[in-house]
């Protein structure tokens, strides 16, 4: 099967600023893949030079088998999807008006319309002047705007960044119906469980290099302590090992009725990413 993206030795000068450096990845089709980093650590410039909006200094990019010099041709456009901070829209229309233009411009079906705004919990709000919605509204206007051509693959970066809870579930159930559809997702994100409840594999980011790539539950496996943590009913809080030597222990904790909670330890994605780069995911 041919990846979504190949990123091989990318790297990103500005300056005397090394953005990126030596990024190599690759996306498969179908995947939710997950790009986790804090503020400052590359994320939306890799996520420029995957889109053509900016050239990498040095290093091979591939996106769903084309190379940069494809890049802004209407092939590629026609076959992504993009949410950055530079999308945009017209203000002093409405929100149907908005998306009817890009239906237009891409030679997408005006039915195409409600269909989104139902994904993106708008319905409501079709008729509003965009300089009338809030931020986290916009965002899910851009996120439908986005989608609207139905694209092979799309590139969100913190596409609900602006949205309260109920709205981020309600896009995240969106977000998993157009995976399981068949579109493959790169999300940029700094909240770690957007990225455990979505993504098929994660990759985290500092200062412009990579640390980790792999499911989020190999990440959380190898960075458990493989132990388990209990609390007696005396008060003692007891850590033992998942080894055989302790299945008498335990056997025997269990027997005497001493347990009042058991857990494995199972770090989050934000507790390993601190282990990993000595840095809080924010
Ligand atoms: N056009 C630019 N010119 C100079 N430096 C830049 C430019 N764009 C980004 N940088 C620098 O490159 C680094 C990475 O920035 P980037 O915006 O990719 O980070 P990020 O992980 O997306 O952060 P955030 O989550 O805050 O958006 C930062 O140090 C930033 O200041």
């Amino acid at each position: 099967m041919m990846n979504a993206v190949e990123v091989t030795g990318m790297k990103k000068v500005f300056g005397s600023h090394t953005a990126i450096n030596n990024v190599t990845l690759t996306v498969k089709k179908g995947e939710i893949f997950g790009l986790l980093g804090p503020s400052g650590s590359g994320k939306t410039t890799t996520n420029k030079i995957l889109t053509g909006e900016l050239k990498p200094t040095s290093g091979e990019v591939k996106v769903l088998g084309m190379n940069s010099t494809k890049f802004g041709t209407s092939e590629f456009k026609s076959k992504i999807g993009i949410l950055s901070d530079n999308s945009s829209l017209y203000e002093r229309l409405t929100v149907y008006d908005n998306l009817k233009l890009f239906c237009k411009l891409y030679g997408a079906p005006l039915e195409q319309i409600d269909v989104l705004l139902k994904e993106v919990n708008l319905q409501e709000a079709r008729s509003k002047t965009v300089s009338k919605l809030s931020k986290g509204m916009k965002q899910r206007v851009l996120l439908a705007k986005a989608l609207i051509h139905k694209p092979e693959l799309v590139f969100l970066d913190e596409p609900t960044s602006a949205l309260d809870p109920g709205n981020m579930a309600h896009i995240h159930r969106g977000l998993q119906r157009l995976n399981e559809a068949g579109t493959t997702i790169f999300l940029t994100t700094h909240n770690m469980e957007e990225a455990t409840e979505l993504c098929d594999r994660v990759a985290f980011l500092h200062n412009g290099e990579l640390q980790e790539i792999d499911t989020p539950s190999a990440l959380r496996y190898k960075y458990s302590t493989h132990a388990f943590h209990v609390e007696t009913f005396a008060g003692e809080q007891l850590v033992i090992k998942n080894e055989p030597k302790n299945a008498d222990h335990i056997n025997e904790l269990i027997i005497n009725n001493q347990i009042k909670t058991m857990h494995t330890d199972h770090p989050t994605l934000g507790q390993i990413f601190l282990k990993v780069t000595g840095k809080e995911l924010v």
